[in-house]
């Protein structure tokens, strides 16, 4: 597995020059008051603003001082208050921001609209009647300068909060009476740390300006302590005999600031990068030697998967939650994929859709959707046909729909962007769509935003935005677990009629062993990372061959279970993706297991009848008659 690179590592020459300029200027600030104080501030009368010479590079100041000395000596000073204020300003921004989420309801607002009318100031101009009131001198002009950029922290605090209060979590820790300080504090502020750094990052070149400007214009450091701005003032006066004592304070103001603007950039782009990383840094599967758990390829095949991981990079041993797994679907077949959480069916259709989420990795020995090969495909072709070919339907359909767009508009963008329809068109066929996955008055309900719609309407109008583009095959990912038992059977008889209708062919993931019995005509079982066995839906209920598929069966309560017993479980935990024992994954918790079981791992073997099991000792109709064969059951297995 390639070792993935991680988020934060600089690549491009932006970064590297922005981490340059970072590390000159820290080195500066640190060093040169050190080595260069005593020659920015010794006077020399006989050299008072001398022009530039190899002694004075940049020439003298009014007393005769180095110009360059001063300049170098000032970083510290300049970049300590433009740090300062920043920090101050983001402080008293995030603390006033937060205010009305602890705060009542009204002062709330007046506190809202007193940020927001401060912001409509220049910060500038509100900074310069600052310093007034707070004095002039460094410590004035900081304290200003903090306060002048307050508002705008207190808005972006106040706004991204907002949307954090919002979600469940939050709204969970209210029930639980969490108190609405220590919600803040341990809900919102850690949730919205990541744009307030961002945003104060790209702020500290303003106030290095702001700063520069106040010193400048006589309201900031005064002598005998100087900065670049107070420099920049006392050159201004000899700018016609001596531009350079102008030029250097303005050079290192103008580098500075740009260091700070490209260290913001960058952050941004990293966060941006680290955020958007499951999207855009998708990992696609890329080849692997061929395993030895192939299945038969058959002539109708729509995808076809062989010998699949998906590994995790860890500090310990390496996680591979997908460990092995080989799969075909045929056009207009329904295929289940069933197991206990953590087995992997997730990270098994992320890993066909080409979506692991970064820094995952994903490869096979194939992997072929419509007998195309995606492993060679390049990103951009790959993304494009796949957005054509393959329509994903998840747990939770309004992450899938954007809550700011009317549905129509949601499903008529699939075929602008991906069918190239015109506008109209593409709104008609949108309106198609969501009749046929029986949207009722779909003419109207087109027009409405996500949340107006039912929870098992959003789910069809997903399901609908992915037959925009006529998919081969739909990986639909526990699409029902989130609705009540009605709604479920609507979405699977939806499933069902698209995969007749249009020979679309449907990988079903599920948990719910009752729900994959209703809709799939073949079953593949998940177990540690792998598939254990593979079976059509008939022989899911009393002819499975692999242990873990009966005690899976044998674990779902019906109509007739003895409700004065206990359910019956299966003993035991599933495997840890990063330690699985050498044998068969399920040997720990197997009542049949031998030696050969925990040193041994069973290949996933074709049986005579077609189906594949990975089993030592696979279950047969004999062992059913077999009274001595005690199987999992409310006690735990034998
Ligand atoms: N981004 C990730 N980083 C590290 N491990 C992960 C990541 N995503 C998933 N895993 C691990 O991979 C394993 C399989 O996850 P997956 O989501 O595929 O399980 P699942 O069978 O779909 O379970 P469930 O039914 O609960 O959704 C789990 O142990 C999970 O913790």
């Amino acid at each position: 597995m390639s070792r993935p690179r991680r988020p934060g590592m600089p690549r491009s020459a932006l970064s590297l020059i922005t981490l340059v300029l970072l590390v000159v200027l820290v080195c500066v600030a640190v060093v040169a008051p050190l080595i260069f104080a005593g020659q920015a501030k010794s006077i020399d009368v006989n050299a008072i603003q001398g022009g530039m010479s190899g002694r004075h590079p940049f020439g003298t100041d009014a007393l005769g001082r180095d110009i360059l000395a001063r300049t170098l000596v000032a970083t510290r000073l300049s970049i300590w208050l433009a740090l300062l204020a920043t920090l101050l300003g983001t402080l008293c921004g995030v603390i006033v921001g937060s205010l009305p989420i602890i705060v009542g309801r009204r002062l709330g607002r007046l506190i809202v609209a007193g940020f927001n009318l401060l912001v409509a100031f220049p910060g500038l101009l509100l900074a310069l009647f600052l310093a007034l009131v707070f004095g002039v001198g460094a410590r004035g002009a900081v304290l200003a300068l903090a306060v002048g950029m307050a508002p705008s922290f207190a808005r972006l605090t106040h706004t991204t909060a907002s949307g954090i209060a919002k979600a469940d979590y939050v709204s969970a820790a209210k029930l639980l009476g969490v108190s609405r300080r220590r919600m803040l504090l341990r809900h919102v502020l850690p949730n919205i740390a990541e744009p307030l750094v961002v945003n104060a990052t790209s702020q500290v070149s303003s106030a290095l300006l702001s700063l520069s400007a106040l010193s400048y214009l006589g309201f900031g450091v005064q002598p005998p302590a100087f900065d670049w701005g107070r420099m920049l003032s006392d050159g201004l006066s000899s700018i016609y005999t001596n531009p350079a004592a102008a030029l250097a304070p303005c050079v290192a103001i103008v580098l500075a600031g740009v260091t700070f603007v490209l260290a913001g950039e960058l952050l941004t782009l990293l966060v941006a990068g680290h955020r958007a990383a499951p999207r855009r840094r998708a990992a696609a599967v890329t080849a692997s030697g061929p395993g030895d758990d192939l299945p038969p390829a058959g002539p109708g095949d729509v995808l076809r998967v062989e010998d699949l991981t998906v590994g995790f990079p860890s500090a310990g041993a390496p996680l591979v939650p997908v460990a092995g797994v080989s799969l075909n679907v045929r056009a207009g077949e329904i295929v289940g994929i069933v197991g206990e959480s953590g087995s992997g069916k997730s990270l098994t259709a992320l890993a066909i859709g080409s979506l692991v989420a970064y820094p995952g990795t994903a490869h096979a020995a194939v992997h072929e959707l419509g007998g195309n090969d995606l492993r060679g495909m390049r990103p951009a072709a790959r993304e494009r046909f796949l957005g054509t070919s393959l329509a994903m339907v998840f747990q939770d359909p309004l992450s899938a729909l954007n809550p700011a767009i009317r549905v129509g508009r949601q499903l008529a963008e699939v075929s602008e962007v991906h069918g190239g329809l015109r506008r109209d068109k593409a709104m008609a066929r949108a309106v198609e769509r969501l009749r046929s996955v029986r949207i009722p008055a779909p003419e109207q309900r087109a027009r409405k935003y996500p949340m107006e719609f039912s929870g098992g309407m959003r789910q069809r109008a997903a399901i609908g935005m992915g037959l925009m583009a006529e998919p081969l095959l739909i990986i639909a990912d526990e699409p029902t677990t989130a609705l009540d038992v009605t709604v479920q059977r609507d979405v699977l008889t939806l499933l069902r009629q698209v995969s007749d209708e249009r020979g679309a062919a449907v990988l079903f993931i599920s948990h719910d062993i009752a729900v994959i019995a209703e809709i799939a005509s073949r079953v593949l079982v998940m177990y540690g990372g792998r598939v254990v066995e593979d079976l059509p839906v008939t022989a899911l209920a009393d002819d499975a061959a692999h242990p873990y598929t009966r005690a899976l069966v044998a674990s779902i309560p019906d109509m007739t279970t003895d409700r004065a017993l206990p359910l019956a479980t299966i003993p035991g935990r599933p495997p840890d993706p990063s330690a699985r024992p050498d044998g068969c994954s399920f040997a720990p918790r197997c009542t049949f297991a031998d030696d050969t079981c925990r040193s041994t791992r069973p290949p996933l073997a074709e049986t005579p009848d077609g189906r594949r099991v990975a089993c030592w000792h696979p279950r047969t109709e004999a062992d059913d008659a077999d009274p001595t064969v005690i199987e999992f059951g409310a006690e735990g297995g034998r």
